[in-house]
């Protein structure tokens, strides 16, 4: 048969074709550079293959959880990575703080007027030891005890005056919570020892009742605020609104009470009253008396370390994406998860583990006597820890409000007093915060399905000038893992 014919309608088969007399060696010559040639065609178009795949994962948006118990400083990591890389959105709700910033404030001021009350209304002066609000240890309740026996106070004429000038508040109060929803609440009611982890889905219980998966987080809260605050239309217009009905009004109601607000925090009695009941508000959450002759004027404008310092409780797991507007990921999407820390919210987190490249989780640091926190920050890492949908997830640990722990060891307490184990070792900073980073470390070493390394970083991340030190190193061990599971994809 005349091979040529079929070559005359069909060149490709010509090309292909072995060449005419083609002896047994070199037809194997040939048929081995042809494998050769195939299989280098094979490895290209699986390198071109992983590339894509490489650069889908580049462009996928970087996934980052913040973990922690309540209160530990999540949201305020969370704040922080948005005035350092999402300047435009920090700017445009920055205003929108200016209501929570009120209430935090608020809230002092009826929390003093609430034990002056107490104590005026007692016959006799006699200290309560068993405030469910002070924040003193055991043996701060001791010198409470003692204090039994120093002198009363003496009340007068001028404290019940202030009193009753700033009755307004509690009304202020409640109208602020109620427009800002359940956030503006805070949570102490489950008890310490029954610290509970995450639960796995199969465990999982109905959500709780507040809870949200919001992909605008506190802008809900705001929204809510905003929508109470708009001018009423139609046959309503011009109707006068309820007193304190507004933003702009509870502002007025504050600055009219700003010189009695001064007055009553800067009362030496008054202050005297709250170290007799070891209460602490300077070392709490939302704290502004301090800052009362900014803060408490009609045309107030938080500014960035007031925000940061702003107290809203996160409800449920709140999704926040930024595109990173400079640093080694501009112009990279990154999504943010920020949970809620109280207990009952923990059964929403597990659903957000999947695919996670990094958690930071904060511990906080400084114990006080409302909850257990170190306790319950090592049953939390231990659930991290041993996770297995979190067994690639990068782990960060932020052992965050060291200032607090720094006062709180100048005032001269003592961590053994609430950490046993600590023991003898010397009573200072760097002693403490390295045996809590071995602890940390070892409890990691114990439960992790996989052995990995962590990073450990001493935060306080109300400075937000070291903040945006630690969170660059941060972005940069985070992109390098990005990266690196990029190219073994
Ligand atoms: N002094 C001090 N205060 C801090 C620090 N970190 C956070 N805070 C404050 O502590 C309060 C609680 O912080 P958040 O960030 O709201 O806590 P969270 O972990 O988000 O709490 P939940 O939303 O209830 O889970 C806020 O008023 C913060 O400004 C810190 O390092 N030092
Ligand atoms: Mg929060």
């Amino acid at each position: 048969m005349g091979r040529g014919r079929f070559v005359d309608e069909d060149p490709l088969t010509l090309a292909l074709a072995p060449p005419a007399g083609e002896t047994p060696e070199q037809r194997q010559v040939r048929e081995a550079a042809e494998a050769e040639a195939k299989r280098r065609s094979d490895e290209i178009d699986e390198q071109i293959k992983r590339e894509k795949d490489g650069e889908k994962r580049k462009k996928k948006p970087v996934k980052l959880l913040l973990l922690g118990q309540s209160e530990s400083g999540k949201t305020a990591t969370l704040k922080n990575f948005q005035l350092t890389y999402a300047r435009r959105e920090w700017s445009e709700e920055r205003a929108s703080w200016r209501a929570v910033i009120w209430l935090n404030l608020v809230r002092n001021v009826n929390e003093i007027l609430d034990h002056l009350n107490q104590e005026m209304s007692e016959s006799s002066y006699l200290p309560s030891v068993a405030e469910p609000q002070s924040d003193a240890s055991s043996d701060e309740l001791h010198v409470v005890r003692k204090s039994r026996t120093l002198p009363p106070l003496q009340y007068n004429e001028r404290h019940r005056l202030l009193k009753l000038r700033l009755t307004p508040l509690a009304q202020v109060q409640a109208d602020l919570e109620v427009k800002l929803g359940a956030a503006a609440t805070e949570e102490y009611r489950t008890p310490v020892t029954k610290a509970a982890p995450f639960d796995p889905p199969s465990k999982r219980r109905a959500l709780p009742e507040f809870s949200i998966n919001s992909s605008n987080g506190w802008k809900s809260a705001f929204d809510k605020f905003r929508t109470l605050r708009a001018p009423r239309s139609g046959s309503e217009a011009g109707v006068p609104r309820p007193a304190k009905d507004s933003e702009d009004e509870i502002g007025e109601v504050l600055s009219g009470c700003r010189e009695d607000i001064k007055a009553i925090w800067d009362d030496e009695i008054v202050r005297e009253m709250l170290i007799r009941r070891k209460v602490r508000l300077e070392d709490r959450p939302g704290f502004f008396l301090n800052d009362i002759d900014r803060v408490a004027v009609p045309s107030y404008q938080p500014t960035d370390d007031d925000v940061i310092r702003a107290r809203l409780r996160t409800l449920g797991v709140q999704e926040y994406r930024f595109v990173f507007d400079h640093g080694r990921t501009a112009g990279q999407e990154w999504r943010l998860y920020d949970v809620g820390g109280t207990r009952s919210s923990r059964a929403a987190w597990y659903p957000y583990f999947d695919d996670a490249d990094a958690i930071i989780f904060l511990a906080y640091l400084a114990e006080d006597n409302r909850v257990n926190r170190l306790e319950d920050s090592y049953l939390l890492w231990r659930s991290v820890c041993s996770c297995k949908a979190l067994a690639r997830t990068q782990l960060i640990l932020f052992l965050n409000k060291c200032d607090l722990l720094q006062a709180k060891l100048q005032r001269g307490i003592r961590i053994r007093d609430s950490v046993p184990s600590f023991g003898d070792r010397k009573n200072d900073l760097a002693t403490a915060t390295k045996y809590f980073q071995q602890h940390f470390k070892e409890m990691l070493r114990q439960h992790s399905p996989v052995q990995r390394t962590f990073f450990v970083y001493l935060t306080s991340v109300i400075d937000t000038r070291s903040t945006a030190i630690t969170l660059g190193a941060v972005e940069e061990s985070i992109l390098r893992e990005h990266l690196r599971c990029a190219d073994l994809m």
